[in-house]
């Protein structure tokens, strides 16, 4: 990591507690470096818009210090919001104006804003100056929501679910600009569900759960901390019990839903082995044998369903009590 200087986005032990009493955010540490790109991942509901806001200053956290550019986004707002560009999950312009009218009105408010004919070029909005917001697609308007957040080249872009909504091309386009302004030292906070995002764009990620963050690091680091899975059919007539020593192929857990077996190992190579030696020499097929290394979407699933374990709620899969040796 970076030394404390270089800092542009700094959180500790944030919480955020809606009226009512319902705590969203739970003591959420987090640091971003000038010029990284940080993905905020999570299940649904796990608090990252809640989280989000805190830092765009739009709202005051319950507990917990947030400093943004080395100021208090929500104490010292004026001093912040200048040199930062924000796509909130959805955008609000008046529906009459035009995309034009709009990217102009936006301008008026922005110190330092890019001329707005280059803002919609960016986000390939040029050739739909003229229509009216009320007459974009979705995909339009999370473009034109984009092209407003880097308006004002900001140091700082917070973005809340940037290519929700976009059909392939738009996704690529829209990485392809983030990239652009992370390598002019633009520093990124966004946040999504596509994990192939966090994959493409990331330089680090955190994964958030029930208002807390579950896994954090490069995602390398976080796909490498978590098992590969290997699944396949248990052939006709026999049993788990059958199988060679789970522990001995390396096998840390296993599941049994019907006649599906699912394996979690760290070493992928030798319980793939172990298992295709014993089916050919028992003279058996393992139909629908799947071996898939540890990926994000795997990491991503396993922390949900552990989180959730550990939080008492019921997992998915049904867990085979029978063959733990
Ligand atoms: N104004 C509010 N008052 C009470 N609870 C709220 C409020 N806003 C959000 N919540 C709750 O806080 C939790 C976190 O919501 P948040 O929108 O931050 O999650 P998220 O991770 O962004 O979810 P998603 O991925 O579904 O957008 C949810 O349980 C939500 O219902």
């Amino acid at each position: 990591m970076t030394t404390n200087a270089e800092l542009v986005i700094d959180v500790e032990g944030l919480r955020r507690t809606y009226a009512g009493g319902f705590e969203a955010v739970r003591s959420v540490s987090l640091s971003v470096a000038r010029g990284e790109l940080f993905a905020l991942l999570g299940t649904n509901g796990a608090g990252k818009t809640s989280t989000l806001e805190l830092l765009e200053g739009l709202a005051a956290p319950t507990a917990g210090r947030v400093r943004v550019l080395g100021h208090d986004p929500y104490t010292q707002r004026s001093q912040v919001r200048p040199r930062v560009g924000v796509m909130l999950q959805e955008g609000g312009f008046p529906s009459q104006l035009t995309v034009l009218e709009t990217a102009r009105m936006w301008a008026g408010c922005t110190s330092g804003a890019r001329p707005v004919e280059e803002a919609l070029e960016l986000v390939g909005l040029g050739g739909r100056r003229a229509v009216r917001v009320l007459q974009l697609s979705g995909g339009e308007r999370r473009r034109l929501d984009l092209a407003m957040a880097v308006l004002g080249r900001p140091e700082v872009l917070f973005l809340d679910e940037p290519t929700t909504g976009l059909d392939a091309e738009g996704r690529h386009a829209t990485w392809e600009l983030v990239r652009e302004m992370r390598d002019e030292g633009t520093t990124v906070l966004l946040t999504t569900h596509y994990l192939e995002e966090a994959e493409e764009l990331a330089d680090r990620l955190a994964i958030m759960h029930e208002g807390r963050i579950a896994a954090e690091g490069r995602v390398d680091d976080v796909v490498a901390a978590h098992p590969s899975q290997i699944s396949f059919e248990l052939p006709p007539g026999y049993h788990l019990g059958d199988l060679p020593p789970l522990g001995t192929l390396g096998v840390t857990e296993h599941h049994l839903s019907g006649r599906t077996v699912k394996l979690s190992t760290q070493q992928l190579q030798r319980a793939a082995t172990g298992l295709l030696v014993w089916a050919d020499g028992a003279g058996v097929e393992l139909r629908g044998l799947d071996v898939r290394s540890a990926s994000l979407e795997e990491a991503f699933l396993y922390i949900a369903r552990e989180a959730k374990e550990s939080t008492g709620t019921t997992a998915n899969t049904t867990r085979d009590e029978v063959a733990a040796r």
